[in-house]
């Protein structure tokens, strides 16, 4: 970007008071590089845009910005945003609402919500709608509703997370969305194609046997005609936005430890290649990709630390004291991986939540707004990775590397967000050994070295075994927080002591352990020096303790 382009101002890209106020009183008073880099094209040109740039940069921004200043306040839905998730789709949403100065009416489709209820919304004919694709699809194939036959004739079209929408899950949806807003009648063909895979039927067309046959001939005859005209007649302004967009298809290879090394196909199609094939534009799309000088944030501060796996845990332990006052997320690979920290780390005194995609849906969204107000560490697998804007998040730990180095990303964008530091480290055991080549190799560099205090690692490991220890117990005594029988229910509802079924020589070792993990809860809220030197203070605080 030339230096007098870094001082482009909101004046020189919008033509709206009222827009640029908005923008202000929400705290956003100079543009991103991103935003000054498109904002012209979209709102003055009017162009299609593919947008690649680095986490928390405000891309959000550069489609919003134009769908605000150019949709109207009519009974027409005008704005289509397609975002893989459903969290991801709140949040646009609210994002537009902050500066919808003219006072759309925006609606979110999401599944985990009621269907009547969002129908009731839909009733209202919102001018701009925000979806997932599977909840999308629902609508456009249940075609009573107005708002539906106006997605065909929206005059803006965004897909968010736009590699991640190609992937396997979203791919088939997202297809069929499109199939729908190029060609309406196409609905009953795909309808077809898919039924008996859930909630996707057709409800205007009542075809059978030779009437299907006879229907798909004139249907393969005519697309072509149709697809030709569509495609000169089309007026729609269409943006595919993400972070990993034309980062290499290697690096979002699953990394199989087992198998030869990836060797990248010179004839293989890049992300890019196979949405241009999908997706319509009006002539050629113009990419603006801004991970070409960066792919992860300046802010952002990455370490990497060797380690066996089971001193995972207690580097976990230390770290969340070393970095006692960030707002930090730690990463699990699977479910399975998310129960064993979140066991530990609760023995050890950590207040902690955790995320993944088997929760129900009210349960992510109440777990998110409480990690958001604070005094919570999330647990989360890679369902919280993509898009989730958290404010003031410090430190993200991945307990074992992701299986893509495009995750990788994702992951550290959840931290140092638009002007803010953060910190990544990674914990590489045995079985990331592989994955972090990936990652350093799409990088173009090494991950540095982050050097423990061994001093205080060695006593975060000692508090660790114990907790193990008391989590074993518990574990093969059937007591504790897994426990859930109606034994258990009954005996608590009764006031009994659950312990007291044990035999005296486990109970008594269970209430020694415990009561010296109390000592590593209190021991949180000791100030912990990165020095091998301990301080008077800390000396005293620790005897105090009874911790030397
Ligand atoms: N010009 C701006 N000035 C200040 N803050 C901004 C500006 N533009 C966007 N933001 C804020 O920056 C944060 C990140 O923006 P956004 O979510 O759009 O990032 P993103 O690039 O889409 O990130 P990701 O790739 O992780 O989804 C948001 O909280 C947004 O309100």
């Amino acid at each position: 970007m030339a230096a007098d382009e870094a001082e482009t101002k909101w004046e020189d890209l919008i033509d709206s008071s009222e827009m640029i106020e908005a923008l202000k009183s929400n705290n956003m008073n100079e543009p991103t590089d991103i935003q000054r880099s498109t904002l012209k094209q979209s709102c003055k040109f009017k162009q299609d845009l593919i947008i690649s740039a680095k986490t928390g940069s405000g891309k959000t921004l550069c489609f919003a910005i134009p769908i605000l200043l150019s949709v109207e306040k009519t009974q027409e839905t005008q704005a289509i945003i397609v975002s893989p998730t459903r969290e991801l789709c709140l949040q646009i949403t609210a994002h537009l609402n902050a500066i919808n100065y003219k006072k759309l009416d925006i609606q979110c489709l999401i599944g985990g919500i009621a269907r009547e209820k969002q129908e009731r919304l839909l009733n209202r004919h919102p001018q701009i709608l925000v979806g997932t694709p599977g909840r999308l699809w629902e609508f456009i194939c249940d075609r009573q509703n107005d708002v539906v036959r106006d997605i065909a004739k929206a005059k803006f079209l965004v897909i968010d997370e736009a590699d991640r929408m190609i992937e396997m899950g979203h791919f088939k949806e997202l297809r069929l969305i499109l199939n729908y807003i190029y060609d309406p009648s196409s609905v009953a063909k795909e309808s077809i194609e898919v039924e008996g895979e859930g909630p996707i039927q057709d409800l205007n067309f009542n075809l059978e046997g030779d009437m299907i046959e006879e229907f798909l001939e004139e249907e393969k005859n005519d697309k072509k005609k149709k697809e030709e005209k569509k495609k000169n007649t089309v007026k729609r302004q269409t943006f595919l936005i993400s972070a990993t967009m034309t980062i290499e298809n290697q690096a979002r290879k699953v990394i199989k430890p087992l198998q030869g090394p990836n060797k990248k196909k010179d004839n293989e199609e890049t992300v890019v290649d196979k949405l241009k094939k999908l997706v319509q534009f009006r002539g050629k799309p113009v990419v603006v990709d801004l991970t070409q000088k960066e792919q992860l944030p300046s802010e952002l501060t990455e370490y990497k630390i060797s380690c066996n796996d089971e001193e995972k845990e207690s580097l976990l332990h230390y770290l969340l004291k070393e970095f006692e006052n960030k707002k930090t997320i730690i990463f699990a690979n699977t479910i399975k991986q998310e129960r064993r920290i979140i066991e530990v780390l609760k023995l050890l005194g950590h207040s902690v939540l955790r995320l993944d995609g088997k929760m129900p849906q009210r349960d992510r969204f109440k777990r998110l707004e409480k990690f958001q107000q604070g005094g919570y560490i999330l647990i989360a697998t890679d369902v919280a990775g993509r898009g989730l804007d958290l404010p003031e998040v410090g430190l993200i730990i991945h307990f074992s590397l992701p299986k893509t180095a495009e995750n990788y990303i994702h992951r550290c964008g959840r931290t140092a967000r638009i002007y803010h530091k953060g910190t990544s480290i990674v914990l590489v055991g045995p079985s990331d050994v592989r994955s972090l080549r990936t990652i350093q190799t799409m990088l173009g560099r090494d991950i540095l070295n982050y050097h423990c205090n061994l001093e205080e690692w060695k006593r975060a490991e000692h508090f660790v075994k114990i907790a193990k220890e008391v989590s074993h117990i518990e574990n093969s005594h059937q007591i504790g927080n897994k426990q859930s029988s109606w034994e258990q229910k009954v005996a608590e509802e009764a006031g009994l002591d659950t312990e007291a079924k044990m035999e005296a020589g486990p109970r008594k070792k269970l209430k020694f352990l415990k009561k010296q993990l109390e000592q590593s809860k209190a021991k949180v809220e000791v100030p912990m020096k990165r020095t091998s030197v301990i301080t008077p203070e800390l000396f005293q605080m620790a005897k105090q303790q009874k911790l030397i």
